[in-house]
């Protein structure tokens, strides 16, 4: 992996308005290298316009953010070729199979491997064999998720986002998720997940930082105490369970 600025992710004091209703408002987050972090919030605290801030489809107002040093606003087609991004729903092609819709994804993204490298992180990312070739017509979420997870993996970004990856998922699909996003995060990656699943945040994450009203409210780091006190952080959870005005 290229030497890159360490943290990858750094926001500093952002705001970010949809026309006159701040959104984001003085966030200030920095997910390291080869770690994870959840964030949280009530709907409408602005994850997903964290995100879109990090992928540069919307602007900031003011304050600072950084992948790996490049200002997404100013240059989103550089800060994309640091990331990875994992949306809710994984738009992939029914009609193709799972190495093609790899292939081509990574086409995309003005990447080239042959069948042997992406068959290889199909399998690591968890997809069995048989599934390789058949039109992802009749996959379940689980399995797409896998095959996205493969084009990450593939492209080796030091950046991974996520958006609700464990929504939809059973225990077993949530738990084979989360040992896979381990293995991205001990390739170094800077990994960073909207979730409202507080269980699995708190099964897999380095830190949780819950979101109010466009900033940081609280943020608690795996070894604290409160790592697995589920019960504390969703009582703390719950704080910025107000939906803003659209
Ligand atoms: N394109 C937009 N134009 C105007 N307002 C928007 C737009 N996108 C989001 N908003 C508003 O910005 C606020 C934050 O939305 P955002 O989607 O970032 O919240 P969220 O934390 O991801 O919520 P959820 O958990 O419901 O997905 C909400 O009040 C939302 O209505």
């Amino acid at each position: 992996m290229q030497t890159i600025p360490d943290p990858p992710i750094s926001i500093q004091s952002l705001t970010l308005s949809y026309g006159r209703a701040p959104v984001l408002d003085g966030l200030t987050l920095q997910v390291p290298a080869g770690s994870i972090t959840a964030l949280l919030g009530g709907n409408g605290a602005g994850k997903s316009t964290t995100l879109a801030a990090l992928l540069g489809f919307e602007r900031a107002d003011g304050g600072t953010i950084a992948v790996c040093g490049i200002d997404p606003g100013s240059d989103p087609d550089a800060a994309r070729r640091q990331m990875a991004y994992l949306p809710e729903n994984v738009a992939l092609y029914d009609h193709l199979s799972a190495i093609e819709n790899a292939d081509y994804l990574l086409a995309l993204s003005g990447e080239r491997h042959d069948r042997a490298a992406i068959a290889g992180a199909l399998a690591a990312a968890g997809l069995q064999d048989q599934a390789w070739d058949r039109r992802l017509g009749g996959f379940s979420k689980g399995m797409r998720q896998k095959v996205a997870i493969a084009v990450a993996l593939l492209r080796a970004v030091p950046v991974l986002l996520l958006d609700e990856p464990t929504s939809g998922l059973d225990p077993r699909a949530t738990a084979d998720f989360n040992a896979l996003l381990l293995a991205v995060r001990a390739r170094g990656t800077a990994v960073l997940m909207v979730t409202h699943d507080l269980l699995s945040a708190a099964d897999v994450a380095d830190r949780i930082a819950f979101l109010e009203r466009g900033r940081v409210a609280h943020e608690v780091a795996a070894d604290g105490p409160d790592r697995f006190d589920v019960r504390a952080l969703h009582a703390r959870f719950q704080i910025g369970g107000e939906r803003r005005a659209a």
